[in-house]
Parts: C-alpha cells; structure tokens; sequence
C-alpha cells in the first residue's frame, strides 16, 4: 500500500493530513474516540481513549431506542412493516444521533476531546438523498448557527432533522432495510440478466439476496420511477451517519459497500461492477459515490454545526463508516481461526480469510481492516425478535434461562424435539414466507419422514414453554453448525456478540452444539466499539500518512474476552443425532431453497 488514500480516488474532497486542526500528536494523549452503532432497533455509543482503554462509567456510553425514545416514528423494533416490506424512516438515523449527541452533552461529556469519530450500521439497507436535501444539508452545516461567526442559514429548523425534512431530503422517505423481503423478483431479474446466481456471486461476494442494496433500487427504479429520477446519491445508512458528520456526501466504504451487489469484491482498488451495475437501474453509476473507500480512510472533519452545537473540536475527523458486522471484526479483535456469531436482530455467523471463495450460500464481503483480506459471513432474520417472541413479553430473560435449564421437559436434545423457526422469512435456508409457530420435528423420525409433526397431534400440543424456550436456541445453534459445515469451516473457538449474548444458557447450547469454547468480552455492543477502535485507527494512519495494520494499533491492549462455556462431551452424540436430522430435513426441501 502507498499511503492512505485521504482524497482523490476516495471522492473525499478536502484532504484533512496536512492541516488536522486540534487533532495533533502533542495533545493525542488526552483525546477520545467516538465509535457511533446505528443498528435495527437502537443507537449505541462507545467511547475509547488514547490507549483504546473503554472511558466512562459504562462500556457503552449512551444510547438511543427507536421505538421508546423516537416514538413519533411509530416503529416496531424499529421498523415499519408492511407484509414483507420493509423499512425505517431514513430521517429517524439523522434524529437518533442528535438525540444521542443531546444526552450526551447532558451527562457532560467533552465532546471537545474528541480526535476522531466513526459510524457503524446495519448493512444493506439504502438512503435516497435528492439535490435539495444536500444542498440543504451543507447550507445548514457549513454556516454558524451561534449568529455571531458567519452568515446565518435561511432557515427556522434548530436541528439538522428538521431542516432535512423541511427541505425533504430524501426522495424515498422509508429506508429499506435488511429485513425486508419483497424483491424476490427483483432478485431473480438481476442474476438472470447478469449472467446466472453463480457469476453474480464470484463477482459480487453473493448471489442475489432480497435485503441486498441493488434488489431494493431495483424495485424503486421501477415502482417509482419519478422518485428515482429525482434521487440524486444513493448510500448506505452507515454512510449516512458519516455524511451527517461532515455536513456532506461522504462515501460507502468497501466492507459495507461489499453488501450491495454492485462492486466487484476482488478489484483493488474496489470498483462498482458496470455488469452489476447496468442490469439493476439506468443511470445507476452516477447515483453512487465514485468507488467504495477504505474503511480506514478519512473522509472529512466533523461539520460546523456539530462543532458549534456540542463542542467538538473544528479538526475533528470522520472516517471511514461500515456495517456492523464488518465493525464487530475490529470490536472483538478476530483472531486466525476465531468465529463470530453475533446475536443481535439478526443473527450472523462470520469469521476472516485472506481469500474470497463466495459459494450460492452466504456471503463474501470486504474486510475493513486491511486491503486484501475477506470477510465470510452467514446471516439469519430470525434471531434476537423471534426468541423474544418465544419467550412471551410475561417471561424475563432471566426467568427463560431458568426455564431452559431447570424444567425436566428440556434437557439438552429436548426430549426429541426439534423446532424450526421461521416467525418472519429466512434467509437461509431462504424461505420467503413466514409461519405463526415453529415448525416442529421428531428428530428420532426425520430418517424415514422429514415432515414437521402435525400441530393439531398430541405430541405437538404437548410440548412445553421451557421445550419452545429450549427448541429456539437450539434450532439456532444446529443450524448454524449445519451450514458452517456446509462452508467448510471449523472453528477453532467462538466470540459471541450482541444483546443475545448475555445468555449464559445460550452460550453453552452453542458450546455443546459445536463442540468448542465459547467467548464474550464485557462490551457486548462490538459494533460500536470497534467503530471507535477503527476511527482512531484511521486518525493513526493519517497522522503517518501510511497506512499502519490494524493489529498494530490495538495489540498492546489486553484481551477482554472471557471463556463463558465450555464443551460437554456427553451432550455430543444427542446433538450429533438432532445435526443429521436437521440436514436431512433441510436437504429434503420441505424448508425452502438452501440459501
Ligand atoms: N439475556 C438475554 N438473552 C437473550 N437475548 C437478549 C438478552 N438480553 C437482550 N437480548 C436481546 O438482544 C436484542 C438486542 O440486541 P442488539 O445487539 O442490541 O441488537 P441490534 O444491534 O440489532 O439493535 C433484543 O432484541 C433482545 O431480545
Ligand atoms: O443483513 C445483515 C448482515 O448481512 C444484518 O446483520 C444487518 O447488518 C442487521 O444487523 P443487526 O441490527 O441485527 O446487528
């Protein structure tokens, strides 16, 4: 690598190494890294030091709730869904981060020590900026909102929502996000023009999938064509958050960028695929930012509202956002041979390779940790909601754990029962459909009939809370191994991540499954954690002007995670047993198409 790429070919206009404002080496010792996670249901904010130590009282610092804190959007998990549609107002991500930024200004923190911030994301999911919206934006956030130091902005709106939606900045109002699943067809039209699922995913990282960015522009181009004539730049909501931060078009970096369908997951430097990019919606390229960037590159300083508002220093940098499972990779600090499986709205297995071998099931996207390294992952909707919604809203998590544990209807392997659960549409194995309850299955008979039992027969009725509880964790944790086996991977041990993380009976379902040591570290929001870790990664390699691998810039840290569960050997035959069984279910069909 010759030197970071601050401007030029990453479409950043200003380039910030040679005039870093307040963010010198002299005084670094005292400054803070904001790492921003803007995920389905919440925002989370992680604060680092100079040293990557976690600063504040809590490891996370604050955070935002969709549904309880932005009421007035009226989501539901922070969503809106209508059939198999599915999205979130895009106006809602700008309002959450001022929300954010308001209650941490409340609890006092010194914005003015902030060196560098970063933005993590749910992935896939799309903003449609018109040219009045941005032109709103840098109008707002290029001029001083004090009165006293520039010309005043022509506007009433005191907050950058309000005068976003004063302006309507967004052609499409409703984001949609990774949930939604009504582009079947548009799905189908992509690999059929582009030349069939496998060459879509050799080039891409990934066969076409319904939550995927091009399906969902696909589907405006054509239902709303004037919508999408009037959009002028597209991106992903982490970009979202970082173009907010500079008061400008920021870019999407090439991790995240991986997600959309469009570039070309082995060109270096990442390109977007003309292929790609002709069969989704005309004019496409000129909606996009110009290439995806590093996920370490700078792309601008902290805009002049933010600055005026809460105090950040005027040399504040923004770098690079990404997804957040691509984040996570740098909050857990993965390892050679380490595996993730985060356990947050979605669920999502993944690990690093220093190769791209994409296959029809699962994904390939782009490390945002160096230049030629990959980032396999399986991702599955069912996760955090559907076990919420199994466990009842009268049962706490803690009354559910002791339920699995404790109630003699379900030890491990449930007494022969093994539940499916498709509550909403699955991805993998991709089922398009969703079921009010679990599909239930005699393991002991799904050699000779891979049918689900039928939910009017005895055995069905008379299966318990504690056995549901039991039959969603496990249902996770078989599939899961089934289709990592399918990948070829062996994992060596697993960090477990996200809300569902907390579970300690989770943890060792997961650890009896897989026959391997379960991890978590204290900070269970990874993503935001490793957004701060990385923005001060991208301020490290600024200030050298080169860029430094990432392991070196956290490698003097200690290792915060702790082993949760460990592997029982007695429990390996049932679940070796309830493994086959489940392949031999899916394999039959009776489920939906593989992935
Ligand atoms: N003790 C627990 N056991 C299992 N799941 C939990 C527990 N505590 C919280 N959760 C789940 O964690 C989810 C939130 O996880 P999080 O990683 O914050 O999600 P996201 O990042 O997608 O917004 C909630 O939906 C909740 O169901
Ligand atoms: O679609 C994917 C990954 O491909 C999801 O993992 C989203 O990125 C949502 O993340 P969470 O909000 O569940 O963390």
């Amino acid at each position: 690598m010759d030197g970071i790429p601050v401007d030029g070919r990453s479409g950043v206009r200003h380039d910030a190494r040679h005039d870093s404002g307040n963010v010198g080496k002299d005084d670094a010792d005292a400054g803070l890294y904001l790492g921003l996670d803007v995920s389905t249901q919440s925002i989370k904010a992680v604060v680092l030091d100079a040293q990557g130590k976690v600063y504040g009282a809590s490891s996370t610092y604050s955070t935002v709730s969709f549904d309880s804190e932005l009421s007035m959007y009226g989501t539901q998990g922070g969503v809106h869904r209508d059939g198999t549609r599915v999205t979130s107002p895009s106006v809602m991500f700008v309002h959450g981060i001022e929300l954010l930024f308001d209650k941490m200004r409340a609890n006092g923190f010194p914005f003015d020590r902030v060196r560098a911030v970063s933005a993590s994301g749910q992935q896939h999911g799309s903003v449609f900026w018109t040219r009045r919206g941005i032109e709103a934006m840098r109008q707002f956030c290029g001029h001083s909102h004090s009165g006293e130091n520039g010309a005043s902005v022509n506007s009433a709106s005191t907050c950058l929502y309000q005068e976003l939606q004063r302006a309507r900045a967004f052609a499409v109002e409703a984001s949609p996000v990774w949930m939604d699943a009504s582009t079947s067809a548009h799905c189908d039209a992509i690999e059929k023009l582009a030349g069939g699922a496998d060459f879509v995913a050799q080039l891409t990282g990934s066969r076409a999938y319904e939550r995927y960015t091009a399906p969902q522009i696909m589907k405006i181009a054509i239902e709303r064509p004037l919508d999408y004539r009037n959009t002028d730049r597209i991106m992903l909501i982490s970009t979202l958050i970082a173009s907010i931060l500079i008061g400008d078009y920021a870019s999407d970096d090439v991790a995240d960028g991986s997600g959309m369908l469009l570039a070309e997951i082995q060109s270096e430097p990442m390109e977007w695929s003309d292929t790609m990019l002709r069969c989704v919606a005309p004019d496409l390229r000129t909606k996009l930012c110009e290439r995806p960037v590093h996920s370490y590159d700078i792309q601008g300083r902290v805009n002049r509202y933010f600055v005026e508002k809460y105090g950040f220093p005027a040399g504040a940098l923004v770098s690079a956002s990404s997804g957040d499972n691509p984040n996570s990779v740098a909050g857990l600090r993965l390892a050679a041979g380490d595996l993730v499986m985060s356990l947050g709205t979605s669920d999502t297995v993944f690990g690093l390779s220093h190769e791209a071998t994409p296959t029809l099931v699962g994904h390939v996207y782009r490390s945002p940790l160096a230049p030629k390294q990959f980032l396999p992952l399986i991702c599955y909707s069912n996760g955090s909601l559907t076990r919420e919604s199994v466990k009842g809203t009268a049962c706490s998590w803690s009354e559910f754990e002791a339920l699995v544990e404790n109630d003699a209807s379900s030890p491990p392997g449930n007494n022969g029962i093994l539940g499916v659960f498709f509550l909403v549409s699955e991805i993998v194995p991709r089922v398009t459909h969703s079921y009010d309850d679990a599909l239930f299955f005699d393991y002991a008979e799904a050699s000779t009939s891979p049918e689900p039992l039928d939910p009017a027969s005895d055995r069905v009725r008379s299966i318990t809370h504690a056995q549901r509880c039991r039959a969603v964790l496990e249902y996770r944790a078989i599939a899961a191994a089934q289709h990592m086996a399918h990948l070829g991977v062996t994992p060596k041990r697993i960090l477990l991540t996200g809300g569902g993380a907390r579970s300690q009976v989770f943890a060792q379902i997961l650890a009896d499954v897989l026959q391997v040591e379960i991890f978590t570290q204290p900070e269970h929001n990874s993503a935001a954690l490793g957004a701060a870790l990385r923005a001060r990664h991208a301020l490290l390699c600024h200030q050298a002007g080169t860029y430094i691998a990432f392991g070196e810039t956290v490698n003097h840290l200690a290792p915060t995670e702790t082993c949760v569960a460990k592997p029982r050997r007695e429990y390996a035959d049932v679940y070796n047993v309830m493994k086959q069984a489940y392949e031999r279910i899916e394999g039959s069909g009776v489920l939906g198409r593989p992935g």
